[in-house]
């Protein structure tokens, strides 16, 4: 039987590669850092029944009608805000992202965030690169306890909750906000739900994992971070356009909140003189969250085990629409 064609738009760790080629005829963009272009993401799918995509590959109308073949998008991320799901639902394009396997890689990142921001980890190796470390004296370098304080998170869904359950070793007090409040995480993390606004009041550290949605973009801004307290510690591990990021760089020089750790941001890839590296209060970093070598291998294989069981008629593991 004649294998069906996939498109991937980035060479994938050895045992995705090696699940694919077995059940599909692979073509791809084979360059492993730079994105695959527009252009040849629209010529690639032109005969593939499937497609494997990245985050950073949009896929739209556009994209859909260069591939008329295409049955299956399957996105190697659990994030999807990359993909429009109502143009594959018209279409008849079924589309699968990774959920679960990138959750406690995400919350560990989370909590190398908070406690980076809070114990300004950043800025002492800096200051000691500077040779600007001088003699012990009481204050120098002080930060803010993350132990025996009040952490609020934003979106309790899987990481959400992965965060919160790692508070227990650190005697914190903890609270949510989600849509809904849901009594199953109050019962599995001890967390309250709070609204957004007393959340953000009330919190010394907020973490945000909601996703990117038109409800969520923007989410937080000068109203938002003038709710916190001016000691708070404000990490986003979700997606940068739910932050409004002149007013967060905004906020941070004016020190309400005191800090932030930031993954993800508004225009990916930043470069060197984004402003947020200017602020010594902000530890960034370029979208790390899943970036462990167990679960970037996890996140292909889930994605190459949903692209093919679509393509050979079985039933996918992760499926989003239809
Ligand atoms: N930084 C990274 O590398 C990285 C890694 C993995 C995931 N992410 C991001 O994290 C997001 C969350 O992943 P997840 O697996 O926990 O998803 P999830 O669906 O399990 O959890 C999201 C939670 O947010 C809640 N939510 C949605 N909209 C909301 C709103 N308007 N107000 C309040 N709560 C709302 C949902 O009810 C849900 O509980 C992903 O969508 C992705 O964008 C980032
Ligand atoms: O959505 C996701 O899965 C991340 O952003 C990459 O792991």
């Amino acid at each position: 039987m004649k294998k069906p064609v996939v498109f991937l738009t980035r060479r994938l760790p050895a045992a995705a590669m090696e699940m694919l080629a077995a059940a599909c005829t692979i073509t791809l963009w084979d360059d492993e850092v730079r994105p695959c272009p527009r252009e040849a993401l629209l010529n690639g799918v032109a005969e593939a029944e499937g497609l494997l995509s990245l985050l950073t590959d949009r896929v739209d109308d556009e994209l859909l009608a260069a591939g008329p073949h295409l049955r299956m998008v399957a996105n190697m991320a659990v994030g999807y805000d990359n993909l429009d799901l109502a143009a594959c639902r018209r279409r008849g394009v079924q589309v699968s992202n990774t959920p679960g396997v990138v959750t406690e890689t995400t919350a560990d990142l989370a909590w190398a965030l908070m406690l980076a921001a809070a114990r300004r980890l950043v800025e002492g190796q800096k200051l000691i690169e500077a040779g600007g470390w001088g003699p012990w004296y009481p204050m120098q370098m002080v930060g803010v306890d993350i132990y025996g304080s009040r952490l609020g998170v934003v979106g309790a869904g899987r990481i959400g909750q992965a965060v919160l359950r790692r508070a227990q070793g650190f005697g914190m007090a903890l609270g949510y906000h989600n849509r809904t409040p849901n009594s199953a995480v109050e019962a599995t993390t001890g967390a309250t739900y709070l609204a957004l606004d007393e959340l953000l009041s009330s919190s010394d550290v907020v973490v945000v994992t909601v996703p990117l949605s038109d409800e969520t973009r923007g989410m937080f801004g000068a109203r938002e971070f003038a709710l916190m307290k001016p000691t708070a510690i404000f990490v986003n591990v979700a997606r940068g356009p739910i932050v409004r990021e002149a007013e967060l760089v905004a906020a941070l020089q004016a020190g309400r909140p005191q800090a932030a750790g930031i993954d993800v941001f508004e225009r990916e890839p930043i470069g060197p003189d984004h402003p947020l590296l200017r602020l010594p209060n902000c530890v960034a970093v370029p979208h790390i969250g899943s970036a462990t070598v167990a679960t970037r291998t996890r996140m292909a294989t889930l994605a190459a085990e949903n692209l093919v069981a679509v393509l050979t008629g079985k039933a996918a593991p992760s499926l989003l629409n239809l």
